[in-house]
């Protein structure tokens, strides 16, 4: 499997992909998820409503507004935003958890969420902004989604132009034309990510015994 089982000890990174809503950024992240061992999401708290098919602990953390203010004050989040007014939240415990193993922490978060966390954890990032092929298709999907009501897909095309205009703070961009070409796309970076010199963390002790110290 591509990049998922590397023998020298790594150090884990956090992996965003972002996008505007509808672009297929959850589906794209459910697809590595399904055939990556190394990879772990990061489960986000929220307190919009459940969609139909969603599940508690596995989609989201739905929690009320008054959770969602406890979890932010005693500094449960990694990073918090609010998103076509709701709160979204990532929960620290297991993002550290995972990354502390050697393991990736794959994250659907947005724009203000990306930047929060390049804020903490810098080198750990790379970031991946996911593009409809246009404004007409992101429309196409959202409703082709059938989970949000007219004004929710409304709301969130409105916000669509902002949210894009943030495609320049990414390490890269994948305009999602096709659902299996953009998945290799994702592959290639998390394999090439994987491999960078400062992520072995146990290369030096390998080539030392290799070549001794000269
Ligand atoms: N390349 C593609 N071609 C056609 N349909 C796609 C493609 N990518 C995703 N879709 C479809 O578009 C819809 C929206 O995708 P998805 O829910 O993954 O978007 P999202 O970016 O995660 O949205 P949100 O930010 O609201 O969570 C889904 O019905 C999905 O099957
Ligand atoms: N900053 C954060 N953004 C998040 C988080 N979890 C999800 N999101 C983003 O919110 C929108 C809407 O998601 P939806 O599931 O309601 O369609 C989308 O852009 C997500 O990426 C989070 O923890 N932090």
């Amino acid at each position: 499997m591509l990049g998922g089982d590397l023998s020298v000890a790594r150090r884990g990174l956090m992996f965003i992909l972002s996008s505007p809503s509808g672009a297929g950024k959850t589906t794209l992240a459910d697809r590595l998820l399904a055939s990556d061992n190394n990879l772990t999401l990061s489960i986000s708290a929220t307190t919009r409503q459940r969609r139909p098919g969603e599940a508690h602990g596995k989609d989201y953390y739905f929690v009320s507004e008054e959770e969602f203010t406890r979890m932010r004050e005693n500094a449960e989040f990694l990073e918090s935003a609010n998103v076509f007014g709701h709160h979204y939240g990532t929960p620290r415990s297991l993002v550290e958890d995972t990354l502390r193993q050697g393991k990736d922490v794959l994250f659907d978060i947005d724009w203000q969420g990306a930047q929060q966390l390049d804020e903490v954890a810098g080198e750990d990032v790379v970031k991946v902004f996911i593009l409809p092929p246009s404004r007409e298709e992101l429309e196409a999907r959202l409703r082709k989604r059938a989970q949000d009501p007219e004004d929710v897909v409304q709301k969130r095309m409105a916000k669509a132009d902002s949210e894009m205009s943030h495609w320049a703070e990414y390490d890269y961009v994948i305009i999602n034309y096709d659902l299996d070409e953009s998945e290799e796309l994702l592959r290639s970076i998390l394999f090439a990510e994987r491999l960078k010199r400062r992520r072995q963390i146990g290369l030096a002790a390998i080539v030392k015994d290799m070549i001794g110290d000269g």
